[in-house]
């Protein structure tokens, strides 16, 4: 893996690792998308039908199959959560990049994204969902190379302020 995204839900993930894709023409993965296609279900149908322990166990063999690839890898908000996977990418030599979205950007995106899509917060709501972005916010704190705090700035100038920040990594 030459990078990977990590950050709360809706932070940006999957958008970045798709544009950084193109800026650099390198494949990107995206780690729901894989555990959906392992699963053969979307993830909202893997909740429903099994739980969160099971999610989060194919997620972490997912994890494994996704740093054996090349190319940009945007993480689920969860995934940092399990030491199992925080050390499986800390162990990796490529930089990690924490996209650091304010709660109201959060908000507005789940609010704009809808429930349908993110279980989590169909379980926890809005309220739930702020505290268990502040739980987390340390262990990505922790696990980040660099930290790119992102709001509703234009994504391809996110990118842009990724990719500097990433030259300081690259060049020392
Ligand atoms: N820089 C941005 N400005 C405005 N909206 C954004 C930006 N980046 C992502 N979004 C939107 O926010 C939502 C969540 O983005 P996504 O890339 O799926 O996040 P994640 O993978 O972190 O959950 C989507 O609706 C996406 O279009
Ligand atoms: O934060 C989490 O625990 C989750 C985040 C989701 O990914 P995104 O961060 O891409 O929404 C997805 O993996 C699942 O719904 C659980
Ligand atoms: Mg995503």
């Amino acid at each position: 893996m030459k990078l990977i995204i990590i950050g709360f839900m809706a932070s940006g993930k999957s958008t970045m690792a798709k544009i950084l894709s193109q800026k650099w023409q390198l494949p990107s993965h995206d780690l729901d998308q894989m555990v959906q296609q392992n699963a053969g279900m979307s993830i909202p149908e893997y909740f429903k039908k099994y739980d969160e322990a099971h999610f989060r166990a194919l997620e972490t063999d997912t994890l494994g199959m996704a740093l054996k690839q090349t190319g940009i890898l945007s993480t689920g908000g969860g995934t940092p959560m399990r030491e199992v996977n925080f050390d499986a990418i800390q162990n990796q030599s490529a930089p990690v990049v924490f996209l650091n979205a304010s709660d109201q950007t959060i908000q507005q995106r789940l609010i704009h994204d809808g429930a349908s899509s993110r279980p989590l917060f169909q379980k926890l709501g809005m309220d739930g969902m702020m505290q268990l972005k502040h739980r987390r916010q340390l262990t990505y704190e922790r696990l980040a190379d660099r930290i790119i705090n992102v709001n509703n700035e234009n994504p391809v100038f996110n990118a842009d302020r990724l990719v500097d920040k990433l030259g300081m990594v690259t060049n020392g």
